[in-house]
């Protein structure tokens, strides 16, 4: 099995990251907290209580993760085409596989990672959706003081299922979405390339972003759904699983619910996901 394919998946999902963190605060905090008026005010007020740092709250833990996560999505999807297709990637750009086996490949990397992905995503939703500045002297410390104090308090009121909390939500909302992230990609890719060639750093970068926005934008009802599952534990206002989530989300606040979020995770999407193409292609290509 070529384990190059995780090993880039990993130093591109990392860089990724790193740029994209700032607007995933913004997001979690506007998709579960009714203080804002919008991103700019989010911002705004984010910036003036918690200085830049505000920012990059609960961002460690996801460096870590994105090393299993990132590496485990496009090292099977990558292993799902050799084993679909029988090419391997350097073969891919003479032989390109069918949309169709893109999708299925797709999917597989998306529903394993998801897995993976649960727990570190609760403990980074937990994280940047706590709102006090940073520890003064004399103020109450808050409720968590980091990644692992979070995922051991978890741990001690709720057990190991409690780390999983909104795994299921998270999993429907990466399984289909993922397949349509590599199909976007490949298909961009195809358009502005000639038979046979690799694409160009820009294609590269343009396709990325779109798959990105495209994958943003068919999964952000289902990232709604899953971040408030993930909340719930906390705030007492326990839901009976993911459909009456969605049925309690729609009631209160009318079916825009469901685009919480939209703007700031497609104006995400295109930085990181553009980078994390590139760095992954351009990794895979120098290693020959
Ligand atoms: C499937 N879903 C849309 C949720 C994610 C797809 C893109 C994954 C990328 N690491 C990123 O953070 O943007």
């Amino acid at each position: 099995m070529p384990v190059e394919e995780f090993v880039a998946g990993w130093i591109s999902g990392a860089l990724g990251l790193v740029l994209g963190h700032p607007f995933d605060t913004v997001k979690v905090r506007l998709q579960t907290q009714t203080t804002y008026q919008g991103i700019i005010d989010c911002m705004v007020k984010t910036y003036r209580h918690e200085s830049l740092l505000g920012f990059f709250k609960g961002m460690s833990f996801p460096i870590v993760s994105i090393a299993v996560v990132n590496s485990i999505l496009f090292g099977v999807y990558s292993n799902a085409l050799l084993v679909l297709t029988a090419t391997s990637h350097q073969e891919r750009r003479a032989q390109p596989p069918s949309y169709t086996h893109v999708f299925i490949a797709g999917c597989t990397g998306g529903f394993l990672q998801a897995y993976c992905l649960a727990p570190f995503d609760l403990i980074k939703v937990r994280l940047q959706n706590q709102t006090e500045p940073r520890a003064q002297p004399g103020s109450p410390p808050p409720r968590y003081q980091g990644p692992v104090h979070c995922a051991a308090s978890i741990f001690q009121a709720e057990g190991p299922r409690g780390l999983f909390r909104g795994a299921w939500a998270l999993t429907l909302r990466d399984t289909p979405t993922l397949g349509i992230y590599f199909v976007t990609y490949e298909w961009l890719c195809r358009q502005s390339t000639p038979d046979g060639q690799n694409p160009s750093s820009a294609t590269v970068l343009v396709a990325g972003g779109f798959a990105g926005i495209t994958s943003w934008v068919t999964a952000t009802p289902l990232d709604v759904i899953k971040s408030r599952m993930q909340m719930a534990g906390l705030e007492q206002r326990a839901y009976r699983g993911l459909l009456d989530c969605v049925v309690s989300s729609v009631r209160q606040e009318g079916l825009g619910v469901f685009f919480r979020g939209l703007t700031i995770n497609s104006a995400r999407a295109f930085p990181v996901n553009a980078v994390t193409f590139l760095s992954y292609e351009y990794l895979l290509h120098s290693w020959g």
